[in-house]
C-alpha cells in the first residue's frame, strides 16, 4: 500500500513517496517544490509516480496552499489526510495551551524526534529544532511530554526585516565570522548566531528542567547552514518531519485494525 507524505511549509512543499504506511518502510521517490511551482506538480514530478494508496501530510501555509495541492492529487484516486496536532498521538502528549494550535509541522517533527531517540536506548530529553522560513525550537521531556516551544524569524525574514526597517543595510549576503568587520557579514552572522543562541538557551532550560543533558535534533531547508555555527551538540535529521508523517500513519493503522 503505497504512502505519499506531504510537508508544506511557508516556502517549499516536500514529498516523499514510501512503498507502505509503516515506520521504516523504504523510499520510492521524494522531491521539493517552491510554492510558485506546486501548480504544476500532477504534470511533472507526481505524473510517473506509482499511484499512492494512502496520503498524510501537514500542512502551516494556509488553506488556499492546501487545496492548490488537493487539485494536483486529483491525479490519483486517494484521499488527503492532514494531521492536525492534539492533545496526544503516536506516544508523545501536547502541553501547548491550546494543543490544535500548535503547528502541525512542529508536531510531526516531535514525533519523528521522539521515535528516533527511543530506537537509540533509554529515553532522554529533546530540542527539536527545525530552520525553515522560520526557526522553532521545542522542548521534550523524558515522559514524551511536548513542554514548549520558540518561534523566531529565520534567516530570509530576519534579513528582510532590517533591510525593511532601515535605510543602510541593503548589502549582499555575507559570511558568518565571530567578528564581522563589515555589513553583510555583521547581518549574516548576527542572524546565524541570534538562532544558535536561541537553541543553546532552549538547551540550557531542558537541562535544568528535566536534570538531563538533552538531546538536540536539527531539521529544515537551512539546516546545513546552521550546522557549522551550533555551540550545542546536535544531529542533523533530513527526513524528520516523513519519519513523523510514517510513524503517525503507523499507529493510525494499528489502531483502526
Ligand atoms: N535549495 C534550497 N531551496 C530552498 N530553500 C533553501 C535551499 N537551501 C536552503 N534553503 C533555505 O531553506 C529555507 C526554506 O526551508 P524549508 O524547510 O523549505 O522551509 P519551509 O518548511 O518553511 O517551507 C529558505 O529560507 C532558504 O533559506
Ligand atoms: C511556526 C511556523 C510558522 C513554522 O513554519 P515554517 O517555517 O515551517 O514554514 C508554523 O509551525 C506555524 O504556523 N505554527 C502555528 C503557530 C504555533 O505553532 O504556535
Ligand atoms: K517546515
Amino acid at each position: 500500500m503505497t504512502f505519499l507524505a506531504i510537508d508544506i511549509g511557508n516556502t517549499r512543499l516536500k514529498w516523499a513517496l514510501h512503498t507502505a504506511p509503516h515506520r521504516d518502510a523504504p523510499l520510492l521517490a521524494q522531491g521539493a517544490e517552491f510554492l510558485e511551482n506546486i501548480d504544476r506538480l500532477a504534470e511533472g514530478d507526481w505524473a510517473g509516480l506509482a499511484p499512492p494508496q494512502r496520503m498524510l501530510g501537514c500542512a502551516v501555509a494556509g488553506d488556499a496552499v492546501k487545496r492548490r495541492v488537493e487539485e494536483q492529487m486529483e491525479l490519483w484516486d486517494v484521499s488527503a489526510h492532514w494531521v492536525v496536532a492534539s492533545s496526544a498521538e503516536a506516544g508523545l502528549t501536547n502541553g501547548y495551551d491550546y494543543p490544535a494550535r500548535l503547528g502541525s509541522d512542529r508536531w510531526v517533527a516531535m514525533i519523528g524526534a521522539w521515535h528516533r531517540g527511543l530506537k537509540q536506548g533509554a529515553p532522554r530529553p529533546l530540542v527539536v529544532v527545525m530552520v525553515g522560513t522560520a526557526v522553532t525550537v521545542d522542548a521534550i521531556d523524558t515522559h514524551g511530554k511536548f513542554l514548549g516551544g520558540l518561534i523566531l524569524p529565520g534567516h530570509g525574514i530576519m534579513l528582510r526585516a532590517l533591510e525593511s526597517g532601515t535605510a543602510g543595510l541593503h548589502v549582499p549576503t555575507g559570511n558568518v565570522c565571530e567578528f564581522p568587520t563589515n555589513t553583510s557579514d555583521a547581518l549574516t552572522s548576527g542572524g546565524t548566531y541570534a538562532i544558535a543562541g536561541a537553541v543553546e538557551r532552549m538547551v540550557q532550560h531542558v537541562r535544568q528542567h528535566c536534570r538531563m543533558e538533552p538531546r538536540c535534533i536539527m531539521t529544515g531547508g537551512a539546516g546545513w547552514k546552521m550546522a557549522p555555527s551550533m555551540s550545542v551538540p546536535f544531529e542533523l535529521v533530513d527526513n524528520l518531519l516523513f519519519d513523523g508523517l510514517l510513524e503517525i500513519a503507523s499507529y493510525r493503522l494499528a489502531r483502526a485494525g
